[in-house]
């Protein structure tokens, strides 16, 4: 039976045509428009936004566009067949182009305002106006809602030009940190991680813009040239692309009471986003208050669960602000990201972020997030002082909730039952004193070595080991027997298949990247299409010569290179 919105999906979506009937735009339909919005979209200079959740927007199309990839896994979940990625009809929407959709696909998208704490701060300079009116999606653009096999689906270009809150930028998005996003997403989602997902790449072949970057081998801190760089749009998809920041700018305009239908309007978009990210869990019939309450409790753990799991694969966000950091508690904004090589607790791969946002302070950046998520809420449960008082309990025990996700993970990742702190303590001194590779470190673990000689593939013997190997050896030595005293009961063999499952084998080193994005801006995909396929498998084994080329140390001389090792806010 194909009735309303659960109509059942063709086999294959290998049309426009296709994909059409599938369209179900709710958050236009139900949600409040701008009231000064146009209703052609074509707003695209910076003003303030004053009321309403959403701007309807025009995408501004990309010259010339050409293919560069798509999501092939992420194709099959939805049944699109692959050739449609290089269909020109779908090539031209997904460019930026809606002008010849067919129907009921839309010729306006959407684009929405946002609010920015930074480390929990609440803040209003980044906006042009001062105001917090004129911040939000400045460069990314939704086109497409579209509900596939039951599930929902918002689909949303980045670098599709200016919206009112591009804030006088360009609304572009380079090739380089379009391919850095685009890899990463289908990687993060192999590795088990919740994440926005990628659908399809698409270049300029004639329009550039230029961005401050760094010249070949700079060791600047800072971008020290100017370079022109080809432009592109992604599409990346997810079940909404709500953000804390959304909620709090909300959550602002009813605390100051700015409009009279402030209130109303936080109600509006805090039950969007349940029933977007929580439908499941939360039931429909429930008053809003208790809604609200439930609301936060889910999305600690997930958002708890979501930075343990960042932690498992030594991902850095490195600009976890409250705008980056998604309501439904998946990985958001690939900006100034990093996948670690040595094992390093203040890794920071972005030169703007300070320690605040570095690798394992990530969770008390979450902590802010999610305090800023709770002020934002707070109006709604004006009068129900018992939720008010469940909501500061779920709030302030965030820190008990986190702690205990990262210690089961710590112990999942050393099969182990339960987390053993002197025994952690001792590794992460090890780890950072030797130092280790922490992919490769926990690689080899995973293949329960008898004694430490296969651990040291993972050892960086620079000049801190050099001073005293074999004092740090027989530290190892000593902590690899302490260790397998305590590793799960059970075969070896499915001990080692577990922490295989946890520990990755790749992961997407932006060493790895920079030549991939590199040769694209050439015309050259060949490597960005190898890493796509070999990240998109982490766990795997793969072949001899992948291994040799993706399962190494990082040569010493890239350390300290800008733009690979460090880079700058890189849009
Ligand atoms: N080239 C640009 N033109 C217009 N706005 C931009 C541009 N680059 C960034 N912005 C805006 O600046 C703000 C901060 O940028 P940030 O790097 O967090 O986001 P982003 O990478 O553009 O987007 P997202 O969070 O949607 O992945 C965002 O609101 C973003 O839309
Ligand atoms: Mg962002």
């Amino acid at each position: 039976m194909i009735t309303g919105h659960h109509r059942e999906t063709p086999t294959t979506v290998a049309t426009l045509d296709d994909l059409a009937p599938l369209a179900d735009y709710s958050l236009m339909d139900t949600l409040n428009c701008d009231p000064e919005g146009k209703a052609d979209g074509a707003d695209h200079a910076p003003r303030q936004v004053f009321s309403g959740h959403y701007v309807p927007v025009n995408p501004t199309p990309i010259e010339n566009p050409e293919y560069v990839a798509h999501g092939k896994r992420l194709f099959r979940e939805l049944g699109f067949a692959d050739s449609m990625a290089q269909s020109s009809d779908f090539v031209r929407m997904f460019s930026g182009d809606l002008s010849r959709v067919p129907e009921p696909l839309r010729n306006v998208g959407w684009a929405c305002g946002y609010a920015l704490s930074i480390y929990g701060t609440e803040l209003y300079q980044q906006c042009p106006f001062q105001t917090g009116n004129g911040y939000g999606d400045g460069r990314a653009i939704s086109v497409l809602e579209a509900v596939i096999n039951g599930k929902r689906w918002e689909m949303q270009l980045k670098g599709a030009g200016r919206t009112p809150y591009c804030r006088g930028a360009d609304g572009r998005a380079v090739l380089r940190s379009s391919v850095r996003e685009f890899l990463a997403q289908e990687h993060m989602h192999a590795l088990g991680v919740p994440t926005s997902r990628s659908l399809s790449l698409y270049v300029s072949k004639t329009e550039q813009v230029r961005r401050p970057w760094y010249s070949e081998g700079s060791r600047s801190i800072d971008p020290d040239i100017l370079i022109s760089e080809p432009v592109a749009i992604s599409t990346r998809v997810a079940p909404s692309f709500i953000r804390v920041g959304q909620i709090e700018l909300f959550g602002r305009r009813a605390r100051k009471q700015e409009h009279p239908q402030a209130m109303e309007e936080l109600e509006e978009i805090v039950l969007h986003v349940i029933d977007r990210e929580y439908g499941d869990v939360i039931d429909q019939s429930l008053a809003t208050a208790e809604k609200v309450v439930l609301l936060a409790r889910e999305f600690r753990s997930r958002l708890t669960s979501l930075v343990a799991n960042w932690i498992r694969v030594g991902y850095c966000q490195g600009n976890f602000n409250s705008d980056n950091c998604a309501v439904g508690g998946f990985t958001l904004d690939y900006g100034p990201f990093g996948f670690c090589d040595v094992f390093d607790p203040q890794y920071q791969p972005w030169t703007g972020g300070g320690q605040h946002f570095s690798f394992l302070n990530q969770p008390a950046a979450a902590e802010r997030n999610f305090h800023s998520f709770c002020l934002a809420v707070r109006p709604l449960l004006a009068g129900h002082p018992d939720c008010l008082r469940q909501l500061e309990e779920i709030q302030s025990d965030f820190p008990k909730v986190m702690q205990a996700q990262m210690e089961k993970m710590w112990a999942t990742k050393l099969g182990l039952d339960a987390f053993d702190a002197a025994l952690f303590r001792e590794l992460a001194t090890l780890m950072m004193q030797t130092p280790v590779d922490y992919s490769l470190f926990f690689r080899e673990l995973s293949s329960l070595p008898d004694d430490i000689e296969p651990l040291k593939k993972s050892f960086y013997k620079g000049r801190t080991y050099a001073t005293d190997p074999e004092g740090l050896d027989n530290r190892w030595s000593a902590w690899l027997i302490h260790w397998q005293s305590l590793t799960r009961a059970g075969t070896r063999e499915e001990l080692s298949r577990q922490m295989k499952l946890v520990n990755p084998k790749y992961s997407l080193r932006e060493w790895f990247v920079v030549p991939a994005y590199q040769q694209a801006a050439d015309g050259n995909y060949a490597l960005l299409r190898e890493l796509q396929d070999v990240m998109t498998q982490p766990d795997a084994e793969q072949s001899e010569d992948v291994e040799k080329k993706y399962y190494r140390l990082k040569p010493l001389e890239l350390f300290g290179v800008g733009g690979s090792s460090h880079l700058s806010c890189s849009s």
